[in-house]
């Protein structure tokens, strides 16, 4: 699992092993990983041209350390102090190394973000934001954090730093992770600094964790024992959806599908899914995609069966509090805000905290779709999906997805583990379909058997 934590969570628990370890040990570990990864990005050492871009805080002496082990290597050195205070440890430390204090510097190979980390307010004063005008274009290598980024949130509030790299230590921080600042971090590189670390309240699934949530069938399985889905979507205005709905729930994760809807909807689905059968006893139900004017009474029929179900596009609008059952809504940015009467443009600047409010105003898991989803639970826990390929934002793809997530819901996930474990898959099915290239979103259904295969044995 990837965990990110809070500034308060990462605080506590470097008093606690300070205490424990003498005076700036846990510096000097930053500055060592930091200056390894320097290296690693400018692929050389010895007369490379490196600016340390340098903050009052600790966040510069990290940035100082790590320059002077630069410069020991041969690596031409230069600081430019952003703040009349400056780490004097550091400063001192890199000067006796051989590296510059300088107000005008040359064009360097790369750029040192130690402008400010974990103790920042978001944006940035006007002195760092000329100096990284001045600097537009030369790769830069982000000190823990990318600076002015809010570390807690994700959001962008004002001027930040736009890294290629980010190092940072002892954890991942919220903002690594969660858009929109996860992509002003850039490749992100954690430093392990021996921190002691409590439950984070936000994680990315890795590989091996959705290899051991992922349902199998046990050597005694029947198709009834590993659960059915039940799709209630598509139209005859929008038969398609219906299928690539179908698609993603029949890719082999719980054990038969049936199909409720449309009679010429039907008949597509069966030709293309043969194994599909009509109405009967699901274990869950993915409902409203292509829905249109249906999608309210398929909705309610499927809440009158009491099972577990994925509720997507058309039909979120016709959610009602409280939900009956344990539910999936599966929104993009838009959905979400025709339902909760919030603004677009502000969901997509402050996802994390609109995927955390709607999954408790609706006592429901809210899978918030985007390039890094959100899967957020009502009492408050949050998933980010990191798979995926900008490729995946094609029509239909949300379809596949709830298809998916409704498979692993019947076959007995939890609503947190089925929304969580399928983003991941689709997302992983969609990087290995697309190859680098253009994707539909029936490929990306196509690839789900095979994202699983890629995975070791939970
Ligand atoms: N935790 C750990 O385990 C470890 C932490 N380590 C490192 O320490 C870093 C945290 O250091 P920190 O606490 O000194 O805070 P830091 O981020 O340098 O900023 C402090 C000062 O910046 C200023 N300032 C604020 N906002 C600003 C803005 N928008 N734009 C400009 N300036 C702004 C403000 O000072 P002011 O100028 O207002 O007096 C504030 O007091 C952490 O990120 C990591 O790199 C590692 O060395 C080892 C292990
Ligand atoms: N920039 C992006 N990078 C990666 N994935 C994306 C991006 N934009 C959208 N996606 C993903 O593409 C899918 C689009 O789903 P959705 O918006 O519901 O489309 P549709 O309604 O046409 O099926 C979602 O899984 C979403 O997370
Ligand atoms: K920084």
């Amino acid at each position: 699992m990837r965990r990110a934590h809070t500034v308060e969570q990462v605080r506590a628990a470097e008093a606690d092993l300070m205490a424990r370890l003498p005076e700036g040990a846990l510096m000097q570990r930053a500055a060592a990983g930091l200056a390894y990864a320097v290296v690693d990005l400018l692929g050389s050492a010895y007369g490379r041209r490196v600016l340390l871009l340098v903050g009052s805080g600790d966040n510069g002496g990290d940035a100082l350390y790590a320059g002077a082990l630069l410069a020991r290597r041969g690596v031409q050195v230069e600081a430019w102090l952003l703040s009349e205070h400056a780490h004097p440890g550091g400063l001192a430390t890199l000067k006796q190394a051989g590296g510059r204090v300088t107000g005008r510097p040359g064009r360097p190979d790369l750029v040192v973000d130690g402008i400010v980390g974990i103790g920042g307010r978001p944006g940035l004063r006007p002195e760092a934001v000329a100096a990284l005008r001045s600097l537009d274009g030369v790769p830069v290598v982000a000190v823990d954090t990318p600076s002015g980024v809010g570390v807690d949130t994700g959001e962008l509030d004002g001027p930040h730093v736009t890294a290629a790299v980010t190092v940072t230590f002892g954890t991942h921080k919220i903002a690594h992770l969660v858009d929109p600042a996860a992509r002003a971090s850039g490749a992100v590189h954690l430093v392990d600094i021996g921190l002691d670390l409590p439950e984070a309240p936000v994680e990315a699934l890795q590989p091996d964790d959705v290899a051991a949530l992922l349902p199998r069938p046990r050597p005694d399985a029947q198709k009834y024992t590993r659960g059915v889905v039940g799709v209630r979507a598509g139209s005859a205005e929008y038969p398609g959806a219906g299928l690539l709905s179908v698609a993603g729930a029949a890719s082999g994760l719980c054990g038969m599908v049936r199909y409720v809807g449309d009679d010429a909807v039907a008949d597509r689905v069966r030709e293309a899914h043969p194994e599909v059968v009509g109405a009967g006893r699901v274990q869950a139900w993915v409902v409203g995609s292509g829905g249109g004017k249906h999608a309210g009474d398929e909705l309610a029929a499927a809440l009158a069966d009491g099972v577990p179900t994925v509720v997507d596009a058309d039909a979120l609008r016709h959610v009602r509090v409280p939900i009956a059952v344990p539910a999936v809504l599966t929104p993009h940015a838009g959905e979400l805000a025709a339902m909760t009467g919030a603004d677009r443009g502000d969901i997509e600047a402050r996802p994390l905290h609109h995927a955390r409010s709607a999954a408790a105003a609706y006592g429901a898991v809210v899978l918030l779709k985007g390039r890094h989803t959100l899967i957020a639970a009502p009492d408050g826990r949050v998933r980010v999906t990191t798979t995926g390929t900008p490729w995946l934002a094609t029509a239909g793809a949300g379809d596949v997805l709830g298809g998916l997530i409704g498979s692993l819901l019947a076959a007995g996930l939890t609503p947190y583990d089925a929304a969580s474990v399928g983003s991941w898959l689709h997302g992983a099915a969609a990087t290995l379909a697309s190859g680098g290239g253009p994707v539909t979103a029936g490929a990306v259904a196509a690839s789900i058997p095979a994202a699983v295969r890629g995975l070791a044995d939970g």
